[in-house]
């Protein structure tokens, strides 16, 4: 069993390397007949307009669609998610192209630039119910999307308070607050619409392998019943203490 990782920009090694924590090899994809050696995929976070370049150069938006459409399981992070919307905004002039199939809208960069980039604990309910675990996870959003809006049959699985985000304050997100009315304005970040799962932030940086763990039960060969794949941390496999700014510069 091989789950197949985009690997033309971004954080694909981390990938492998988590799934190789559970025992599950990782293979990188960068040619449209490679997605045929795989039965899932996942999107990596990187750079989302330099990645939609490179698969257009390789030609893999239409493989890529058709892997989509098939009800193959995809799970995108960070510029993942971005390339799994069915919309997104605050792109560069001239847009970038999609895969889409999720039906979401996507607001690029929505927590600002780079030195914006934080980390928080974010509840995880759905995910805890399936993995066990401490109730929330360590979240690490870089240059992040944040999701707008979400069609009937996308379910939200994490949400973060606007007030969570204690960033600069030119940025969208806490603009966005003081235009709120509301005293709890909230984003989403992490949604699952049928075969499709999509983060916001970067599950792969941390050493907490049960968003993966919940991934992998989502492909067929390998299912619920998979008692091979142990992901809650324990207390002595706790989260390395590291910044957010030792963390790869996506540009
Ligand atoms: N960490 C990331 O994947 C950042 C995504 C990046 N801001 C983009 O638009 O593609």
């Amino acid at each position: 069993m091989v789950v197949g990782v985009l690997a033309l920009q971004g954080s694909f090694n981390e990938h492998i390397a988590a799934l190789k924590r559970l025992g599950v090899k990782g293979v990188e994809v960068r040619k449209p007949q490679q997605l045929q050696n795989v039965s899932s995929l996942i999107i990596p976070g990187g750079e989302s307009t330099t990645m939609a370049k490179l698969a257009e150069l390789h030609n893999l938006f239409p493989a890529l669609r058709e892997f989509v459409q098939l009800g193959k399981p995809v799970w995108g992070t960070c510029a993942g998610l971005i390339f799994l919307a069915n919309k997104a905004t605050g792109q560069k002039t001239g847009g970038q192209e999609l895969i889409g199939g999720l039906d979401c809208t996507v607001h690029r960069n929505f927590f600002g630039s780079q030195i914006q980039s934080f980390e928080t604990e974010l509840p995880i309910p759905q995910i805890v119910a399936k993995e066990g675990g401490p109730p929330s996870f360590r979240a690490v959003f870089i240059r992040a999307p944040a999701i707008l809006d979400v069609g009937p049959d996308v379910e939200v699985l994490a949400d973060i308070p606007l007030s969570a985000v204690e960033t600069i304050s030119s940025n969208h997100a806490i603009q966005k607050e003081e235009e709120s009315t509301e005293s709890e304005k909230k984003v989403i970040v992490a949604v699952k619409q049928g075969n499709l799962l999509a983060t916001a932030f970067h599950p792969e940086l941390t050493a907490d392998t049960r968003w993966h763990s919940y991934f992998l039960k989502m492909v067929p060969e390998i299912g619920e019943g998979t008692s091979a794949i142990v992901s809650a941390p324990t207390a002595d496999q706790s989260f390395p203490e590291r910044s957010v700014i030792d963390f790869p510069i996506y540009q």
